[in-house]
């Protein structure tokens, strides 16, 4: 299993100092001296923390040692091609709040994901909770900076779309296992999911409109999507907390687990029952045939199957069974 540490990043070697940026309004006032990659560039966010003043507190030139207190920790199951991977946030004492630095991390998980290709992943949250969206303190302290500049929000609103997109449009199918809240940007996280499976104790709230400020990660966008644009409005406008039953009413959640079973125990259970032996290739090429524009890309999709191992096994599987 693969803990992506958020203290990973602050492991820099002893001879190189902690690079620090002249404050957010010469980064505003001077993009042309900026650090390369910050403007126009989806990944901007994970180049800006390089250039960041170290977190209030940290001492750049600690070592750290002890098991990171927040990461995105990403379990590869059997190896690429799996039938399930998972992602677990695991930053409990905050209710899984994501620091920038988990942001990047999930990125980093992201990409593990399209690159090794499981047929499912699923997404949860250590200690009972999914996830509370931006840490708030570490948003504040580093990407809020008093003159009101309004760089590191972008940054971050491009990078977590980004991610989040990537998420969606990647071949495997993802699901939001959703035990407690899925708060704010942890809302939007658990959208950009292709399914979400909740506790009966979870609840879905997009508090953005109580913090002040709209939707950032693309989460407005694809809420709109699964519960149409009406409730979708309603959900933002009054930061409603959507629970089970409301969720379900409004489909925006697709399985709810018996009261003692978390949502991640859930859905492996039941994937793991109709996929009892291997992964199938063909779960991989859902996503593009409900996606596909054509009546030619779905014949062409089925032809890429028509006939090869898988296949050929489930027929002569189904014809011994006659
Ligand atoms: C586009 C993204 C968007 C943006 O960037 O604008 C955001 O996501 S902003 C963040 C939006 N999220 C919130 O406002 C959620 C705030 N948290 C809560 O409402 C509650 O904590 C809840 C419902 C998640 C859990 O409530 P519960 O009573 O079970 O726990 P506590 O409230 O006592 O919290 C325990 C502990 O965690 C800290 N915490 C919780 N959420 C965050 C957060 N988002 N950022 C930083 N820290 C968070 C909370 O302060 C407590 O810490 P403690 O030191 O124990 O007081």
């Amino acid at each position: 299993m693969l803990a992506v540490s958020a203290a990973a990043r602050l492991l820099r070697p002893r001879s190189l100092p902690w690079p620090r940026l002249p404050p957010a309004r010469s980064l505003a006032l001077d993009r042309r001296k900026s650090p390369p990659g910050i403007y126009g560039n989806p990944s901007k966010f994970r180049t800006m923390l390089d250039f960041l003043p170290a977190p209030a507190g940290t001492d750049p030139d600690a070592i750290v040692t002890s098991p990171a207190a927040s990461s995105i920790v990403y379990d590869g199951g059997s190896g690429p091609g799996a039938l399930i991977h998972k992602v677990e946030i695991m930053a409990p004492a905050s209710k899984n709040a994501l620091t920038p630095d988990m942001m990047v991390e999930l990125e980093d998980a992201v990409k593990r994901c399209e690159k090794e290709a499981p047929s499912f992943l699923v997404i949860t949250g250590a200690g009972g909770t999914f996830c509370s969206g931006a840490n708030i303190r570490m948003a504040k302290e580093a990407i809020m900076p008093d003159d009101q500049s309004t760089d590191g929000g972008q940054a971050m609103a491009e990078h977590m779309t980004f991610v989040l997109n990537r998420l969606r449009d990647c071949s495997t199918i993802s699901v939001a296992a959703i035990d407690g809240a899925a708060y704010g940007g942890g809302a939007e996280l658990a959208t950009a999911c292709d399914f979400r499976v909740m506790s009966p104790g979870a609840r879905i709230k997009h508090v953005q409109s109580k913090m002040g400020v709209t939707t950032g990660w693309g989460g407005g966008r694809r809420l709109a999507e699964i519960v149409g644009r009406r409730n979708a409005l309603r959900m933002l406008t009054f930061g409603e907390t959507v629970d089970v039953d409301m969720a379900v009413r409004w489909g925006l959640c697709d399985y709810v687990t018996p009261e003692d079973e978390t949502a991640a125990t859930f859905i492996e259970n039941l994937i793991r029952e109709e996929f009892p032996r291997t992964a199938s290739p063909v779960t991989r090429s859902w996503k593009a045939v409900v996606d596909a524009k054509s009546e030619r890309e779905e014949i062409d999709l089925f032809t890429t199957h028509w006939n090869q191992p898988a296949h050929r096994f489930r027929f002569d599987e189904a014809m011994n069974k006659k």
